[in-house]
């Protein structure tokens, strides 16, 4: 069976910091493949500064152009929102049977799993994989939970805050987004204001 890791997120950008996680996930885990799905809206964040999310999925796109193991999803984009991610793993499982999916999760998110709709389903039905953030220590009931793995993962503290702060502010931002990424910001104006 497939194993399939869902790496969920606004991505708004995508930076490095993201695919640095999910490169890793698709190349030193036992995951076949890693899907980058584009959720339209995150149920704890407000929709303020998020652009649309057809240009987040392109961006995405063009920073997993060739990337083996790596895909984007837009299932989220016909789903009610906003985004549920237990809805999404309900959906997914019952259009793709013969797939196993595994959640992937920074110890951020997973301190605050407790607000998530249905956490305990989540946790009792899909397995996590958890990557540490300096800042976020891994609760330690859920250390031992036996649905969840903490990877060695490295990692690069950058955010899409900064990112989109940095754009709005006219300084660069080469690197932190790949080129094809960078570009498209600069030649639809994204994140000026
Ligand atoms: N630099 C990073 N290293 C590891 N994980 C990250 C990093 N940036 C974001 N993530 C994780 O990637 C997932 C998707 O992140 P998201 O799209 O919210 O990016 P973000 O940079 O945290 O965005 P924002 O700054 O707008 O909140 C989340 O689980 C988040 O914890
Ligand atoms: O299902 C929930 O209740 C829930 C609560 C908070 C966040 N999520 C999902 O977690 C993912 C990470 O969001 P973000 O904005 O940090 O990239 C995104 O797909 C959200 O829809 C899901």
């Amino acid at each position: 069976m497939k194993r399939i890791g869902l790496f969920f997120g606004s991505f708004n950008p995508i930076h490095t910091g993201h695919l640095i996680i999910a490169n890793y996930m698709a190349s030193y885990t036992d995951l076949h493949e890693v899907w980058l799905v584009v959720s339209p809206h995150n149920p704890l964040k407000k929709k303020g500064s998020l652009i649309n999310m057809y240009d987040r999925l392109e961006m995405v796109n063009l920073a997993i152009e060739h990337a083996e193991g790596l895909r984007s999803s837009s299932v989220e984009f016909s789903l009610p929102q906003p985004s549920y991610t237990i809805d999404t793993l309900i959906h997914l499982q019952e259009k793709h049977p013969e797939k196993q999916f595994v959640l992937i999760m920074g110890s951020d998110n997973l301190a605050s799993l407790h607000k998530w709709k249905n956490y305990e389903i989540i946790l009792r039905d899909y397995h996590i994989h958890v990557y540490p953030r300096p800042a976020y220590p891994v609760p330690a009931e859920l250390a031992a939970h036996p649905s969840v793995t903490i990877t060695d993962t490295p990692l690069m503290e950058l955010s899409s805050t900064f990112i989109r702060s940095a754009v709005k502010n006219g300084q660069s931002i080469r690197y932190f987004v790949p080129d094809k990424v960078l570009d498209f910001i600069e030649s639809k104006g994204l994140y000026l204001h």
